[in-house]
């Protein structure tokens, strides 16, 4: 189907004729993703990318910082380590978010990484589509934007989707052009989280092995971003504002920028940093903590000068068989400190969490135990019937 002709058809279109589900359709069997429609030289966002205008009504800040951890001896010197989890601490609770220099993973693995991405968008539609799917309990899936079909607006940008641990991948599941730096990035990253759970658990006064225990560290699902040059940056975004649903977040960037965070409600910045990587809390982190961390929303903006790419390692069990029921930690609870949520598991947080869409509201208040005047109890138990 030639996919531009119709969207060119739909601009001059009255408004009642606009067919929103078969413009999806259309699009998602291109299989080409947003990276098509820009290589196809599309000069207008397509109304399907259309964001809610009052996603824009927030505030860009430029008064702070978020913050920089640099982890240069935490193994070795203990004095460090303390002013480090002190640092995780403040950070983990007022951000969500940091960055993190001297993280043990070096930088010729990231430049490679990101390399690695840019080559498997960048290969013909043709090639790319192999993978291309929406079913995420295949290995590998490629496709654009998960919640295509659910979503008020779809976002500007495609994504490839690796499960990479607990149980590795064998080469040849995994795409060509990237398949050995991915093995290789994955393999860093999972001594790095294990690390990150360490300073976390000690920064919640637990034991460092705490969290590793209760397997946050157990699942790692590698999201690789493409977004592709927007011809209108002012009407789409490359990621509507959402918080992640997982325990943790480590994302690798590149030097174009476009992520931000709500702080003070006001969008902040994050800054390519080199040599950094990006670390936030996931919702289900916020709930085991009690909300002694914080999971904080995010955006991505788009713009037209050049492409972005970034890849979103997240530590989460979503993609497995796992019945462990998650609730504020018992160690951390007291008659001043009651527990704030109910218990879940992974896998129904995450349901849920699908089923509302990168639409902006948290579904984490759903598992708040009930205060007075409270309604949204009932709304998860609607969703279950
Ligand atoms: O690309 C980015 O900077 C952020 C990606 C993101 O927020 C996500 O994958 O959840
Ligand atoms: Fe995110």
């Amino acid at each position: 189907m030639d996919y531009s002709a119709k969207i060119t058809k739909s601009k001059s279109t009255p408004e009642l004729e606009y067919d929103r589900a078969s413009e999806l359709k259309a699009f998602d069997e291109t299989k080409a993703g947003v990276k098509g429609l820009v290589d196809a030289g599309i000069k207008q966002v397509p109304r399907m990318f259309h964001q809610p205008r009052d996603d824009y009504s927030v505030s860009c800040g430029t008064q702070y910082n978020i913050p920089i951890i640099d982890l240069e001896g935490v193994k070795q010197n203990r004095t460090t380590r303390k002013e480090i989890v002190e640092n995780v601490r403040n950070a983990s609770k007022t951000w969500g978010f940091f960055q993190v220099l001297n993280h043990g993973i070096p930088m010729n693995v990231m430049e490679e990484m990101k390399d690695g991405a840019h080559r498997f968008f960048e290969q013909d539609v043709e090639t790319k589509s192999w993978f291309f799917s929406r079913d995420y309990t295949k290995r590998v899936v490629y496709n654009s934007n998960f919640d295509l079909y659910s979503a008020p607006a779809a976002k500007w940008r495609d994504t490839v989707v690796c499960s990479m641990a607990p149980d590795p991948p064998k080469p040849e599941e995994l795409p060509a052009v990237f398949r050995d730096i991915m093995v290789e990035y994955s393999k860093q990253l999972m001594n790095l989280g294990y690390l990150l759970f360490e300073l976390l658990s000690e920064a919640l006064g637990l034991n460092p092995d705490y969290l590793r225990d209760i397997d946050c560290a157990k699942g790692l699902v590698m999201l690789s971003h493409y977004y592709p040059v927007c011809p209108q940056p002012e009407l789409t975004l490359g990621s509507s504002k959402h918080a992640d649903n997982g325990f943790l977040t480590v994302l690798l960037q590149d030097n174009v920028g476009g992520l931000q965070v709500l702080h003070q409600n006001q969008w902040i910045d994050v800054p390519p940093t080199p040599g950094a990587l990006v670390i936030n809390i996931g919702d289900l982190l916020q709930l085991i903590s009690n909300d002694k961390f914080t999971s904080v929303d995010h955006r991505v903006l788009t713009n037209s000068a050049s492409p972005r790419v970034s890849v979103a390692s997240f530590f989460t069990t979503a993609l497995l068989p796992d019945s462990r029921l998650y609730g504020p930690i018992k160690e951390l609870l007291s008659e001043n400190n009651p527990p704030k949520y109910r218990e879940t598991t992974v896998k129904a947080y995450i349901t849920f969490f699908n089923s509302k869409g990168l639409s902006g509201a948290s579904p984490l208040p759903c598992f708040k135990l009930s205060e007075p005047g409270h309604g949204d109890r009932k709304q998860l138990q609607d969703h279950h019937k």
